[in-house]
């Protein structure tokens, strides 16, 4: 595939590989592992992107941070020896295209579904993510059922954001939803939501557009296609325990989740297509 001179390929020492653009637009970075974007900083100002200083980009392990996929479940799955947030996130996806389009540098990637086991998704579809990388990040994911029965998922992106004081933090646009937090509610999101303590709220019939206000600047984080967001944030004695995650950086992080989850999940009849999106800029 030739790509434009704005996009390279590279191999860590791990086997990792990555994509690398440097545009007029902004600097990023995609691994195939996952289809996950690790990077992405509009030209002129801060990363929009947060990930562990302790991350080491191993083979086989999602990277703590950036957009991990979460597919074709969200979270713990019902089967509670299954894979916390499913299977893409740690499988090798497929580089389907690269291309400039009025400025703004387009990466596709597919899933190939031969390298998913059958034990956990044995129904006949496709998964593809497209990143439009310019001033703003866009990330469309789309399945595809390509059988003759229909199917249920659940799925997330599940962006990690910067922030440089959890306590100065707030998200705004989340009120008039619902949320369940650890298992209970659902209750009403009535105002901005600050952190003191661990945060993990799965929301419904949340608006499509949320403000991250932290000492850094504003992020704006919108979805489409879906109704359904996470809000989290490990706190001290769950940073403890985090793979790749220091003690200390709850206090720099935080994830709001475009999702498809609960009475969001998404139902495809044969040859129908389902696209969560979210889109992120600094306002
Ligand atoms: O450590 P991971 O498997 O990447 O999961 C990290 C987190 O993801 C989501 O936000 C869930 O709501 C959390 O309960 C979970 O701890």
């Amino acid at each position: 595939m030739q790509l434009p001179t704005t996009v390279t390929q590279h191999e860590m020492a791990s086997g990792l590989s990555y994509l690398k653009v440097n545009s007029a637009r902004c600097d990023a970075t995609i691994f195939l592992q996952g289809a996950q974007l690790t990077e992405f900083t509009p030209k002129g100002q801060a990363p929009l992107i947060w990930v562990s200083s302790d991350e080491d980009y191993q083979m086989g392990k999602p990277v703590r941070g950036g957009i991990p996929i979460c597919w074709p479940w969200f979270g713990v799955h019902e089967k509670a020896d299954w894979p916390i947030h499913g299977v893409a996130r740690k499988l090798l996806w497929s580089l389907e295209n690269v291309e400039e389009i009025n400025g703004d540098i387009h990466i596709r990637l597919a899933l190939p579904m031969d390298t998913v086991d059958t034990t956990f998704w044995s129904h006949k579809s496709s998964l593809v993510v497209t990143f439009v990388l310019g001033h703003s990040l866009r990330v469309d994911l789309t399945n595809t059922n390509l059988g003759d029965t229909p199917f249920t998922l659940t799925q997330a992106l599940h962006t990690y954001f910067p922030t440089s004081d959890i306590q100065k933090t707030t998200v705004e646009g989340l009120q008039g939803a619902q949320y369940i937090e650890f298992g209970e509610g659902p209750f009403a999101q009535n105002d901005v939501v600050g952190f003191a303590r661990e945060t993990d709220m799965v929301y419904t019939q949340a608006p499509t557009v949320q403000k991250i206000h932290t000492p850094l600047g504003t992020m704006m984080v919108a979805r489409e296609h879906s109704t359904s967001c996470v809000l989290w944030n490990p706190w001290i004695e769950k940073a403890k325990r985090l793979s790749n995650f220091r003690d200390d950086e709850y206090l720099t992080m935080l994830c709001l989740e475009a999702a498809n989850v609960m009475e969001d999940a998404v139902t495809l009849q044969p040859n129908e297509s389902h696209t969560l999106s979210t889109i992120l800029s600094w306002q």
